[in-house]
C-alpha cells in the first residue's frame, strides 16, 4: 500500500504553486492537454522532444494507486504543438477529495490549455461496439453528480468559473468532427460517437444496473473522465472525449464472463497504436 494523502483539499492558490513549479521546470507552454486512461499511458509516447516529471516529483502533487497509470506528466511536441500529458489520472473510487479529482483539468486552465483531450477505457453497452473501437464522446450521464456528488459540490471559487456552469456543447461539435475526419486520414473506419455514463466504481456493473443504462441510452460506462470534463468545463476549457471499449458489457444471467482491469489494460496494449495515430492526425487538424 503506498503511502497516499487522499483528502486534502485543492485550493485555487495550491493549483497555482504546482502551476508555477511546473512553468519554472519546463519551457513549454502548451494550449493543448491530454489526459490518459487506464492502460493507455503509452498515448504519451508520440510526444517528441519530451520533458518528463514524475507526479512525485512535483510538489503537493498526488500520486497512482491504480495499475495502467504511469504517474507522469509529459511536456513535448506533437505534430509541431507543444502539448502536456498527463500519464495517469485520480479517480473518485480510489478515495480522492473533490478537487484532487479535478486538479488536471484545473492544472490545465492555469497553464494556459485551451482544449483538453480526455481519454478513458470503457466498458460497450451498445451491442455494436466491440473491444477496440474507439468511441468519440457526444455527451455523458453524471450518475453520482446528478446525485448530489458533483466534482463542483462545495464553496464555488469564481476564478474556476462560476456557481453555475452550462454542460451544454462541453464535449466541443467543432472537435468531435475533427475526430471524425483524423479517424478517416488513419483509416480507423470503426470510430463511433455516443454517451458516456461515468459511475462511482470501482466494482464493476451488475447485469441489472447494465441493462438499466442501456435503457437509458447509455453506449459505453466508465469510472472517470466526467469530473474532469465537468471542472474542464467550469473553467471554460474545450473538451474532446475519446473512450476506448475495452470489454463489451455482459448484460447476460447465461454466461461465466466476468469484466477485469487485465482485460481492460490489454485492449489499451493492442489497441495503443490506433489511438496514438488518431491523437496525433487530431492534433496536426486542431488550429491553437
Ligand atoms: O481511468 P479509466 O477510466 O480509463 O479507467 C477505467 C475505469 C477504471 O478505473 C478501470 C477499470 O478497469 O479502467
Ligand atoms: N465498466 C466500468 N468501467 C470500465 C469498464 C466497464 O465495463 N471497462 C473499463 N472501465
Amino acid at each position: 500500500m503506498k503511502n497516499v494523502k487522499y483528502n486534502e483539499n485543492y485550493s485555487y492558490e495550491d493549483v497555482e504553486a504546482i502551476c508555477k513549479f511546473l512553468l519554472e521546470k519546463s519551457h513549454y507552454r502548451p494550449k493543448i492537454g491530454i489526459i490518459c486512461g487506464s492502460g493507455l499511458s503509452n498515448l504519451a509516447d508520440i510526444l517528441q522532444e519530451q520533458e518528463v516529471i514524475a507526479y512525485s516529483d512535483i510538489p503537493n502533487f498526488p500520486t497512482c494507486t491504480v495499475q495502467g497509470h504511469r504517474a507522469c506528466l509529459v511536456f513535448g511536441i506533437l505534430n509541431d504543438k507543444p502539448v502536456i500529458c498527463m500519464q495517469g489520472r485520480f479517480h473518485k473510487y480510489e478515495g480522492y477529495s473533490t478537487s484532487k479529482v479535478a486538479l488536471p483539468a484545473r492544472l490545465m486552465y492555469l497553464l494556459g490549455v485551451e482544449i483538453m483531450i480526455v481519454t478513458n477505457a470503457a466498458g460497450g453497452i451498445n451491442s455494436d461496439y466491440d473491444p477496440g473501437n474507439i468511441m468519440i464522446i457526444k455527451d455523458h450521464i453524471n450518475f453520482p453528480g446528478m446525485a448530489g456528488g458533483s466534482v463542483l459540490r462545495g464553496p464555488n471559487d469564481e476564478r474556476f468559473g462560476p456557481r453555475f456552469p452550462t454542460m451544454n456543447n462541453v464535449y466541443n461539435d467543432k472537435l468531435r468532427e475533427l475526430v471524425k475526419v483524423a479517424a478517416k486520414n488513419c483509416g480507423i473506419s470503426n470510430i463511433r460517437e455516443g454517451v458516456y455514463c461515468f459511475l462511482g466504481g470501482p466494482s464493476f456493473e451488475t447485469v441489472a444496473e447494465l441493462r438499466f443504462l442501456k435503457a437509458a441510452g447509455v453506449d459505453a460506462v466508465g469510472m472517470s473522465t466526467v469530473p474532469e470534463v465537468v471542472a474542464a468545463g467550469h473553467c471554460g476549457l474545450k473538451v474532446c472525449g475519446l473512450s476506448l471499449i475495452s470489454n463489451k458489457a455482459i448484460m447476460d444471467y447465461d454466461t461465466d464472463d466476468k469484466p477485469n482491469h487485465e482485460e481492460v489494460l490489454d485492449t489499451g496494449k493492442t489497441s495503443c497504436a490506433n489511438i496514438q495515430s488518431l491523437v496525433s492526425d487530431l492534433l496536426r487538424l486542431i488550429e491553437v
